[in-house]
């Protein structure tokens, strides 16, 4: 099949050269080094059906970060911090906890000891311990569930062909026999062990030729007596990401369809990130039929780590489906999980990353007001809290405030934000509802200062830039009201009184009209300065009578218009500085 369809016009195929139409043209990469590596699976069988499927519930999430994401740190986690991630996981809800490979290390086997000795592991929660197919590693891991009332013995042998070439030295046959032998060296332990349950992986399924990985899991699935009481976990890794994800479901849902006794079997995925798409294998692979999902918190583990159970679980809560763990404070799961793993979370990571409910670019940042300002009125028609409404707010694929976020650092104003974001942080932090046009004023204000220092402006910076360039501009110009007083004179009519310094010249002036801003501009008519109120706009900024008022007034000035603002408790007194400000702004 061509690769791509070929680029056609009525005339004919559209020549390498047309200037439109540039695409790459080969380079110097050694690309011809590799070849697709994986294990076709046997298409005519399968007639998939994970295309059609959706995820509607959650799968049995395992963290092994205290084994996988553990043996990938450059300094393995002490006992206290594996303690601390132990009750992390716990407290979030997790069933199954992968604790270690208590044959690899003193530290390993005295962990998974020191759950037993201290009582620290619930009723509903199994560790998993993990061991290779070697009777002496075997032993050791039972020797260290002792006095666990459950546990799972997770057994794994490579069975991928350069894996058994090239590590084992064995062909397929004796790699079966290998893991015969040390699963039924299992089994003969368990036996003891009534809360004992089996897992094996076949290390590096991806790679491993399908009907091989039946034949072993059907294998065991047999020797280990599963049952739908006491069924094995079969564990099926990508271990190293060679393909694109629909691969993965095509082995997944071929092993769904054909494992033996599938009541008796827990079909669990694994997958690693090498290619970057770690997170869309495992999905996929609940779609083809799998039902657990081993993985990390943030995507710790080998090379470019194991999936990501943050991202998976929150990707299904975002899709309405219950993740049945507890995220609503990502912010101290992060804090644990850097503190263990020694390792930053990056502030891009999805739901967990510093900056990920964060828009600096202006049609983002407008989206997203008028969004929040949406789902508010919903709220209100519902009669819920806000925090219960559907939540349908553009750019923001979940509420932050799901994981414990606050709006704060929802919208973040540089050179790239609009007024829709400068309004909304003045509005949010400080009460300040701008019109619209003083908004595309104060926008172009704000843009020459974020251009001028090339950084962000925080809410301070951005109220410090409207109390300068509006607020002040009452008290500092060429117009100032030294002192100043109005009187109701009867019905519509307003007196103003005032000592004005025009251009430095200081005098008594008085005005009259149908209100105190009207008597004030006839006043200043009077001191030689013509003013036409173009719009005048007030608003209380916090809730209750003595919260101050803020009042903005556009006038036009000697042919020139601008806007003034002025805040006070009184809002006579907020209106007159309003127009004081306009007129200094435009002289
Ligand atoms: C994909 C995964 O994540 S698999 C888990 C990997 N995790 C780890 O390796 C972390 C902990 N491991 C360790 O500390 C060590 O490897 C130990 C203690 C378990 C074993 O150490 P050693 O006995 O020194 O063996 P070493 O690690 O050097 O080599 C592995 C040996 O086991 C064999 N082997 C590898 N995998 C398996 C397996 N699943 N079952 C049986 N043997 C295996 C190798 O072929 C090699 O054998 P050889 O020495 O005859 O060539
Ligand atoms: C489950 C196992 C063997 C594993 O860690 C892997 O394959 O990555």
């Amino acid at each position: 099949m061509e690769a791509f369809p070929t680029l056609r016009t009525p005339e004919g195929p559209v020549p390498d050269d047309a200037p439109w139409w540039n695409p790459q043209r080969g380079s110097a990469m050694p690309y011809h080094r590799y070849r697709p590596a994986h294990e076709r699976v046997p298409l005519p069988d399968i007639d998939r059906t994970w295309p059609d499927r959706r995820v509607e519930s959650a799968p049995l999430w395992v963290p092994v970060d205290l084994r996988d994401g553990n043996q990938a740190l450059a300094e393995p986690m002490d006992p206290a911090r594996k303690r601390r991630m132990f009750d992390l996981f716990v407290a979030m809800g997790f069933k199954e906890i992968e604790v270690g490979y208590p044959s690899a290390s003193r530290t390993d086997f005295d962990f998974v000891r020191h759950l037993v000795e201290t009582d620290a592991v619930p009723d509903d929660v199994t560790p998993v311990v993990f061991t290779a197919a070697r009777a002496d590693l075997i032993e050791r891991t039972f020797a260290s569930i002792e006095g666990l009332p459950r546990a799972v013995v997770h057994l794994y042998t490579a069975t991928a062909p350069t894996w058994r070439q090239v590590v084992l030295g064995r062909d397929r046959a004796e790699v079966h026999a290998l893991i015969l032998e040390a699963a039924a060296h299992v089994g003969r332990l368990a036996s003891r062990c009534p809360g004992v349950r089996m897992e094996f992986s076949p290390e590096t399924f991806m790679l491993t030729e399908p009907d091989y990985a039946l034949e072993i899991c059907d294998s065991l699935t047999r020797l280990w007596e599963a049952s739908p009481d006491r069924p094995v976990i079969h564990n099926l890794p990508v271990t190293v990401e060679i393909a694109t994800p629909n691969v993965y479901a095509d082995q997944i849902e071929y092993m769904h369809r054909h494992l033996a006794c599938r009541e008796a079997v827990i079909l669990s995925v694994h997958p690693h990130n090498d290619r970057g798409t770690g997170v869309a294998c495992a999905e996929l692979a609940l779609l083809a039929g799998a039902q657990r999902v081993e993985g990390c918190l943030f995507g710790n583990g080998e090379r470019t780590g194991n999936v990501d159970l943050v991202t998976l679980a929150l990707n299904l809560h975002a899709q309405g489906v219950d993740p049945r763990i507890d995220f609503s404070d990502i912010d101290e799961i992060r804090r644990t999980a850097e503190h263990c793993n020694r390792l930053p979370v990056h502030e891009r990571h999805p739901y967990a990353g510093d900056l990920v409910y964060t828009a600096f670019s202006g049609t983002h940042q407008d989206a997203i007001a008028k969004g929040m300002a949406h789902h508010a009125r919903r709220a209100a028609d519902l009669g819920v809290p806000e925090r219960e409404a559907p939540w349908d707010v553009p750019y923001l694929p979940i509420d932050p405030a799901d994981v414990g976020r606050d709006y704060a650092a929802v919208i973040r104003v540089n050179s790239q934000s609009g007024k829709g974001g400068m309004s909304y942080l003045l509005r949010s932090e400080y009460g300040l509802d701008l019109p619209r046009r003083l908004q595309i004023e104060f926008s172009q204000v704000v843009q020459r200062a974020t251009d001028d220092s090339g950084t962000e402006v925080t809410a301070a910076q951005l109220w410090d830039l409207f109390r300068a360039e509006y607020l002040d501009k009452a008290d500092e110009g060429p117009v100032e009201l030294v002192e100043w007083r109005t009187a109701h004179t009867g019905p519509e009519r307003h007196d103003f009184t005032g000592v004005l310094r025009v251009d430095g010249v200081e005098g008594e002036h008085t005005g009259t009209g149908n209100g105190p801003l009207d008597a004030l501009t006839d006043a200043l008519a009077k001191a030689g300065i013509k003013v036409d109120v173009l719009q005048y706009v007030e608003q209380a900024t916090q809730k209750g009578a003595n919260a101050p008022a803020a009042a903005y007034v556009e006038c036009r000035v000697d042919g020139v218009t601008r806007w003034g603002a002025g805040l006070s408790t009184s809002l006579l007194t907020a209106s007159v500085q309003a127009l004081v400000s306009a007129v200094n702004r435009a002289r």
